[in-house]
């Protein structure tokens, strides 16, 4: 096994690997790690691993390592494996993995492999990204964007909270276009969910279900500082998804475009900011296996 270790991902990180290194070594299990070096260099050494006939590649970071190393991984035999060594983690609380080492460690030693179907992000500049939570765009991708990255490693998920107040006073909510499966609708932000949780463990899009095919779609249609103050404040009560103003939607295909002249309108993937507008989301071409708990 390999394991992708970003050194920049969450606090107390390289403790907490070398504690599930320990624990791997307890039950006889060698493990090699490699560290990342700059954005999108997980990818590289997923799928350089996945080519040397690796059968588990480890992603230990957060949320946007996790969606690196799938990326590496799409289309090849090798299964994911994860080390909950981010920031928000919001796709291990998604999937019950333990964040503790000794017990993320028992889980690649015997968990279940059971499917994960990212989904994938095409820009209108040809880039890709694939996403194995959310993506968003309008206020939550600003908030991202401009999110520093000594502020995030000393205050953790606080950091976002603070950052956000910040962009409340900041950001101008351009309203842009949300087409899902062929059907328009102008809003402010939207969020498109693989999983039903947002931020850390918040309830987000309870329909969403990160093995199966499509997405829940969260469509802000209301703007401006009061409602995304209010939306922020009702997140960690699990009260967002039904706050006036915010519509669900189950699709398969999400187009997301600026107005025609309105201004620009930042994105952000699994709490990494990943461009801007115009963006096309779909599932990603095939399923990875994801090393998940024994029940
Ligand atoms: N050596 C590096 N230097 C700078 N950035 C890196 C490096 N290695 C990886 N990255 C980038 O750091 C980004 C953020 O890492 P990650 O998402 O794992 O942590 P996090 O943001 O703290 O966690 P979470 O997404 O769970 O909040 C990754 O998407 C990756 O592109």
């Amino acid at each position: 096994m390999l394991i992708i270790f970003n050194p920049t991902a969450g606090r107390r990180r390289r403790r907490r690997l070398e504690q599930a290194l320990a624990a791997l070594c307890d039950r006889g299990l060698a493990a090699a790690v490699a560290e990342t070096r700059h954005p999108g260099h997980a990818t590289a050494l997923a799928r350089d691993a996945a080519g040397r006939g690796l059968r588990l590649v480890v992603a230990a970071g957060g949320d946007g390592t996790i969606a690196e190393v799938a990326a590496g991984l799409a289309g090849t035999a090798a299964g994911l494996g994860v080390l909950p060594l981010g920031t928000a983690n919001v796709l291990a609380w998604e999937l019950g993995l333990p964040a503790a080492p000794a017990a993320a460690a028992r889980v690649l030693a015997e968990g279940v492999p059971t499917l994960l179907r990212p989904g994938l992000a095409r820009f209108g500049d040809g880039g890709q990204r694939l996403f194995v939570q959310m993506l968003g765009a309008g206020f939550d991708a600003a908030v991202v964007a401009r999110l520093d990255l000594g502020l995030k490693r000393r205050l953790g998920r606080g950091a976002y909270v603070l950052q956000g107040m910040r962009e409340l006073g900041r950001y101008r909510f351009p309203r842009f276009t949300a087409v899902l499966d062929g059907v328009a609708e102008e809003v402010a932000s939207a969020i498109v969910s693989k999983g039903r949780l947002y931020a850390g463990r918040h309830l987000l899009a309870p329909a969403a279900r990160p093995g199966e095919a499509g997405f829940q779609v969260a469509l802000f249609r209301r703007g401006g500082p009061w409602s995304a103050g209010l939306y922020g404040a009702t997140l960690p009560l699990d009260l967002l998804p039904r706050m006036p103003g915010v519509v669900l939607r189950q699709a398969m295909a999400v187009r997301l475009e600026p107005l025609p002249g309105g201004a620009v309108v930042p994105v952000q993937a699994d709490g990494d900011p990943v461009g801007t507008l115009p963006v096309e989301v779909t599932d990603a071409p095939g399923p990875i296996l994801v090393l998940l708990p024994r029940r």
